[in-house]
This record gives structure tokens, C-alpha cells and sequence, in this order.
């Protein structure tokens, strides 16, 4: 398609990863900022020389896929100069968990690549860039990034969530019966960790409310459990964490980020301005609407007890994450 829109510059970490090799090629065919905007690629991955060897493999690709709409692509070792001018920042390079961990395992490991992170697109992304961060623990890793860059907006911070919504969502499509796309108003509230909560009470289904529809021992004994440690599932199936799954997922995050959700609700975890109680500046999962590029958590809903007690034990679990890596912020 001929376009006239301006390029836009979209870095990536960790892109000679499991997840950089399902996601570059999705956000050079258009799929996550639409078929009608030009991106070029900036690609920061360490100088180990497996990673490098496999990134120049996954750059030869790109460049086979003659995507019309990739205008630039090339690779970084110094992050402050891969997200020159970034307009968007997909952090997603870091380690992953081996089976046996939980995430909270990678935060020592992981936590420095964050803070050095943060202080480079402070020094030179765009004032309005967009950042995802996808490398566990995220929601902390997100914080720290974000504590890291002073000059930039906390709103330009996010961390990804919709992988947790997207598994929520074809869950309740198959014991309902319906399709996914049926399906609105799944939020998925807190940490990126078993701690998580998957919650159907807003739910609906063509329209309709699912809550009234779904046993409580359902929910309780296997859906929330299957949602909040499907990562783990995963793991143990693959011998290797999600990946074509994450990826799919930051697509869906950025796209309706940059694009717009309209009145469908997406769950991102956001910095909190203290909505439904949660300290400010904890980078927590929502239910979330976007316009204009802002994200923000859908305001006045009703929560029940329940919910409120597990958004509680969300916001104790990152309230220990964050004194977990207190080293590594300002
Ligand atoms: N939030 C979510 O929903 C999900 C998050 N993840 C997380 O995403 C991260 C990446 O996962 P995979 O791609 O499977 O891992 P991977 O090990 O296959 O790839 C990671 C890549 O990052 C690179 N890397 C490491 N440190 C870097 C740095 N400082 N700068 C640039 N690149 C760096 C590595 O060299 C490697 O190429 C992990 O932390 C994983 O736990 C994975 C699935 C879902
Ligand atoms: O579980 C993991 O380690 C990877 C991940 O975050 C997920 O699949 O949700």
C-alpha cells in the first residue's frame, strides 16, 4: 500500500530471542501500528556471540520478507543509541525463567538491564515515546525503568499484561462456547505472577453478562489457576517460556495503544495515579481504555470484596518486589 505517513522509529531488545523472532516480523508487516505506517526497526541485543550470530540470521530475514513498510533496520550494542528519537521501545530482551523459578526469581538478575535501560531513553527517545517492557519480573522491571527516566511521562511506561487477558479471554470462550471475539470486559488486575487476578465479574458474552453463567468452583478451582500459571504450563510443556504467545500479545498491547481501544477494554499494567486504592507509581495491571495514545484505567467500577482482597495481595507483592531491587532505583 502507498503511504505518506512519516516513519516512526521502534526499538527492540532482546531481538535474537525466542520472542524477538516471532515479533519483528509481525510489527515489519504492519501488524502492530497498522498498513499504513512506515516503521523502522532499531535493534539493541548484547554482544554475546551466540545472540549476535543469531541476530544477523533474524536481520537477514527481515530484509528476505521485502516488507514494503520496513524503512530502516539496523542493530546496537549501546542502548542510549538504539533508542535515539524512539517513538516506541519494546524492552523484551532479558532473561528468561528456567523450569523450577517463578518470576520473582529473575529480579536480581534482571533488575540492572532495567535501570540502564531507563536512563538511556531518558537520555534520548522522544519525549512521547511509547515503552513496553516485557522482560520478567515486568511490572517491576517496568518501575524501574521508569523511576530510572525523570524526564519522561510515567504514562509513556507500561508492562505487558494482555498475554494474561488474552489467555483469561480464550478460556471463558471455550467453556461458554462461544468465540473469542464474543467476549468483552475480561480485566486481569495486578502482577504479572500467580498472584495475578482474573476476573470475569464485568464480563460479557454477545453482550451479555458471563458472571451469573459460570459455577464458583469453575472459576475458583480451574479457571483463575489455569490463567494465573499458565506461564508456568507453558514452561513445562516447551522446555522454553511462551514465546509466539508474548509476542502476539506486545502486538495487541502496542496496537491498541497507538491506535485506540475504542469502548473495548484492554488490560495493560500502567503506573497507578492511586485508582482503586493502588499506590501511586506501581506498575499495575488495569482494565484500561486508550485514546490519543493515553492509556488509562476504566474508572468507578463497582469491585466486590473478593476482588478487593486480591487486589490487595497484588499490591503486597509488588510493594516487596519494589524493596527487592531498592538498589537499582534513584
Ligand atoms: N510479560 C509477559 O507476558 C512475558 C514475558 N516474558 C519474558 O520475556 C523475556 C524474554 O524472553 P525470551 O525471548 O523467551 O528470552 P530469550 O532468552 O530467548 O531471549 C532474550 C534475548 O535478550 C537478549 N538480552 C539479554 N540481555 C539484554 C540486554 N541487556 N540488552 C539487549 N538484549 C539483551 C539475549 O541475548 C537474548 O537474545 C524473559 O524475561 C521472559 O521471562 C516471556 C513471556 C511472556
Ligand atoms: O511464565 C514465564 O516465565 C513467561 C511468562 O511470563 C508467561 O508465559 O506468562
Amino acid at each position: 500500500m502507498e503511504t505518506t505517513k512519516k516513519t516512526v522509529r521502534v526499538a527492540v531488545t532482546g531481538p535474537a530471542g525466542q520472542i524477538g523472532y516471532s515479533l519483528l516480523f509481525r510489527i515489519a508487516s504492519g501488524a502492530m501500528l497498522g498498513a499504513d505506517q512506515p516503521v523502522e526497526l532499531r535493534l539493541l541485543e548484547r554482544a554475546e556471540s551466540a545472540s549476535s550470530a543469531r541476530l544477523t540470521g533474524t536481520m537477514m530475514e527481515l530484509e528476505d520478507c521485502a516488507f514494503p513498510l520496513l524503512h530502516g533496520l539496523s542493530a546496537f550494542r549501546d542502548p542510549v543509541e538504539a533508542f535515539r528519537d524512539a517513538d516506541y521501545a519494546l524492552l523484551v530482551g532479558a532473561r528468561p525463567r528456567a523450569p523450577g523459578m517463578e518470576r520473582a526469581d529473575l529480579l536480581e538478575a534482571n533488575a540492572r538491564i532495567f535501570m540502564e535501560q531507563g536512563r538511556a531513553l531518558n537520555a534520548s527517545a522522544s519525549r512521547d515515546v511509547k515503552v513496553l517492557v516485557v522482560g520478567n519480573p515486568c511490572n517491576t522491571n517496568a518501575m524501574i525503568a521508569m523511576k530510572n527516566a525523570p524526564d519522561l511521562a510515567a504514562r509513556n511506561f507500561s508492562a505487558l499484561m494482555r498475554l494474561d487477558q488474552n489467555r483469561a479471554e480464550a478460556q471463558l470462550a471455550k467453556k461458554l462456547g462461544c468465540r473469542v471475539a464474543d467476549i468483552e470486559r475480561v480485566a486481569v488486575w495486578g502482577n504479572h505472577s500467580p498472584t495475578m487476578a482474573a476476573d470475569v465479574s464485568f464480563a460479557t458474552a454477545k453482550g451479555e453478562p458471563v458472571a451469573g453463567r459460570l459455577e464458583a468452583a469453575w472459576l475458583a478451582d480451574e479457571f483463575e489457576p489455569v490463567v494465573a500459571k499458565r506461564g508456568g504450563a507453558i514452561l513445562a510443556a516447551r522446555g522454553a517460556s511462551s514465546a509466539a504467545s508474548a509476542a502476539s500479545a506486545a502486538i495487541d498491547h502496542m496496537r491498541d495503544w497507538a491506535l485506540g481501544s475504542g469502548e473495548r477494554w484492554v488490560t495493560m499494567a500502567v503506573p497507578s495515579e492511586g485508582e482503586y486504592g493502588v499506590p501511586e507509581g506501581m506498575v499495575f495491571g488495569f482494565p484500561c481504555r486508550t485514546e490519543n495514545g493515553v492509556a488509562r484505567p476504566v474508572e468507578g467500577l463497582e469491585i466486590s470484596e473478593a476482588l478487593r482482597a486480591r487486589i490487595e495481595r497484588n499490591v503486597a507483592e509488588l510493594a516487596l518486589e519494589a524493596e527487592a531491587v531498592k538498589a537499582f532505583l534513584p
